[in-house]
């Protein structure tokens, strides 16, 4: 049997990613060690494979197959834009794509004057205000601290992830409008999907089989 690979995501949604395909028999004992150099963790048992890499990474790694599985977030999946198959929502991770900025640019959004946009995602905010054709957006690729950018005159408003809300209010800035509602995905490559449709249908079933026990 060959190993199934896994790609996840590190980071915010390493943790919970991890307890999940826990509460299914998917472990990795090894992975756990917080000061392991290692950066790849084999179950010789259940024949799988897995390794931890920089999110944006994840879809890449799915795309050319050095992973069958990925698990990721919404986001990451919308700006990568690789070629893969998103197979299931995990319902955790939950946070909301958002247009933001002071309450003042609320009235320059509706004008449809030239606004710029600041964001670490230049592919979702593109996409969001193309579909607007009415105005026109210069998009500023930034890398962090996106709320920054609209208090120190870079941009008008931002296109960032809004999870409690609190860097916003902690700033003077406010939700302007929701691009799209973002929780972690798992994704799966295109060839895998049918190479090893058995074994990725038993963990689908199972993944669903127990998130709808904890929704009850
Ligand atoms: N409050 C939040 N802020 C950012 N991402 C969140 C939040 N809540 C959930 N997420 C999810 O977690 C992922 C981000 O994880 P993480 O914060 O580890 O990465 P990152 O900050 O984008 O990475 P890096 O620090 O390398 O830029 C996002 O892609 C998103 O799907
Ligand atoms: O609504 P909240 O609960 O405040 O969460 C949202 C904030 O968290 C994320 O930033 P992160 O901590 O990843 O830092 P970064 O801005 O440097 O990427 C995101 O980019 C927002 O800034």
């Amino acid at each position: 049997m060959r190993y199934l690979t896994f790609a996840l995501a590190k980071g915010r949604l390493a943790k919970k990613t991890l307890a999940l395909l826990e509460q299914i028999g998917i472990t990795c004992e090894e992975m756990k060690d917080p000061d392991t150099r290692k950066l790849i963790f084999v179950n010789e048992e259940l024949k799988m494979k897995f390794f931890l890499s920089k999110a944006t990474d994840v879809p890449t790694y799915v795309e050319y197959g050095a992973a069958d599985i990925g698990v990721v977030g919404k986001d990451t999946i919308l700006e990568e834009g690789r070629n893969l198959y998103e197979v299931m929502d995990l319902g955790f991770g939950k946070c909301r794509m958002c247009v933001c900025g002071p309450a003042s640019a609320r009235e320059l959004l509706k004008k449809n004057e030239i606004i710029r946009v600041a964001s670490k995602y230049p592919v979702i905010a593109k996409d969001y205000f193309n579909n607007r054709k009415h105005q026109t957006v210069e998009i500023i690729k930034l890398n962090g601290s996106v709320e920054l950018a609209p208090i120190v005159g870079l941009s008008e408003v931002i296109v960032d992830i809004v999870e409690t809300g609190s860097t916003l209010r902690e700033n003077g800035l406010e939700v302007l409008e929701e691009v799209c509602p973002l929780s972690a995905r798992m994704v799966v490559n295109q060839v895998s999907l049918k190479m090893e449709n058995e074994r990725i249908h038993k963990l689908l079933e199972d993944l669903n089989r127990l998130i709808k026990e904890e929704n009850k």
